[in-house]
């Protein structure tokens, strides 16, 4: 089956932070992948998901000190590899880990995770995905059973896994994500994650060790108390996909859930935050 996209390709001015608040506010309303570009940015919307009023929410769209002009072309998903291809540079996570696409060199690090993105979210590329990545890196997980929510590629998924994750689920609600993250978890030698497309609504009694999830403010804020069910006592939940102004509702949330702020990172005014159980 052939997927017909809307591709708007946004000049902004200033590029930042112009670009980023653009891209989180079309992700709220239905946009689902982003490249970045000189002059601002390309967002992808699904043929069937477009409304005619679809932009009319995202705010930065009327703010006087931001100049962004747009205009839009239909394509069909095989342009796709294409597109990211011509963009998708590799990614550096502290020392010893790099994201790349298979056309990379191979570098000479411990944890060498191959995406070919598509249309997914998870690069690395993200200010979100490369500090969950960095929580990642700082956690021990030999061992550990996982849950991936909004796994996009599957990269926080398979990066546990190098890790010595196990078992380790990951789910995404997009049929694209599931697809793209079954594709990528063989990829890197890590067939052992169970990919599931779905929502909360798939959790079972199951107990994990480590509960990952970069999705956004109002799904995080609808599904931590689903996700706390299924944490180990001890257990340790990541969080991002929200601004720093947003931790405090969210801290709230996990604070009225026996969830224990520990740490967190912050980057371009985006955060990925620890709790523990
Ligand atoms: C910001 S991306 C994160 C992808 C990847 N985990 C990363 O860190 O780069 C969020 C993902 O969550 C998925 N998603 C959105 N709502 C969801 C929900 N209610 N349950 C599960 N996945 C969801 C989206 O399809 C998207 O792939």
């Amino acid at each position: 089956m052939q997927n017909v996209y809307l591709e708007y390709n946004f000049r902004v001015e200033p590029l930042q932070p112009a670009s980023d608040i653009l891209m989180a506010e079309l992700g709220e309303v239905g946009f689902d992948s982003f490249v970045e570009t000189e002059s601002g940015v390309l967002a992808y919307v699904k043929k069937e998901d477009w409304l005619e009023n679809i932009l009319e929410s995202v705010q930065i769209l009327s703010q006087p000190n931001f100049k962004i002009s747009f205009d839009f072309i239909e394509i069909e998903q095989e342009n796709w590899n294409a597109v990211w291809e011509s963009n998708f540079e590799s990614i550096q996570v502290g020392s010893q880990c790099v994201v790349r696409a298979p056309f990379h060199e191979k570098p000479n690090v411990e944890f060498d995770i191959v995406i070919e993105p598509k249309m997914s979210f998870g690069t690395g590329h993200h200010e979100t995905t490369y500090m969950m990545m960095k929580h990642i890196l700082e956690t021990d997980f030999k061992g550990k059973s996982v849950l991936d929510m909004g796994c996009g590629t599957g990269v926080l998924a398979i990066l546990t896994g190098m890790k010595g994750a196990t078992p380790i689920d990951a789910i995404d609600i997009d049929n694209w994500c599931y697809l793209n993250s079954l594709e990528n978890v063989q990829r890197n030698n890590q067939g052992h994650i169970n990919v599931n497309e779905g929502d909360v609504s798939l959790l079972t009694s199951q107990k994990y060790d480590v509960i990952l999830a970069n999705i956004n403010k109002n799904i995080l804020l609808s599904d931590i108390p689903h996700y706390t069910k299924c944490l180990k006592p001890n257990g340790t939940l990541f969080l991002s996909g929200f601004y720093k102004e947003d931790i405090i509702d969210i801290s709230a949330k996990c604070g009225q859930l026996s969830l224990n702020f520990c740490k967190n990172f912050e980057k371009n005014n985006w955060v990925a935050v620890k709790y523990v159980f």
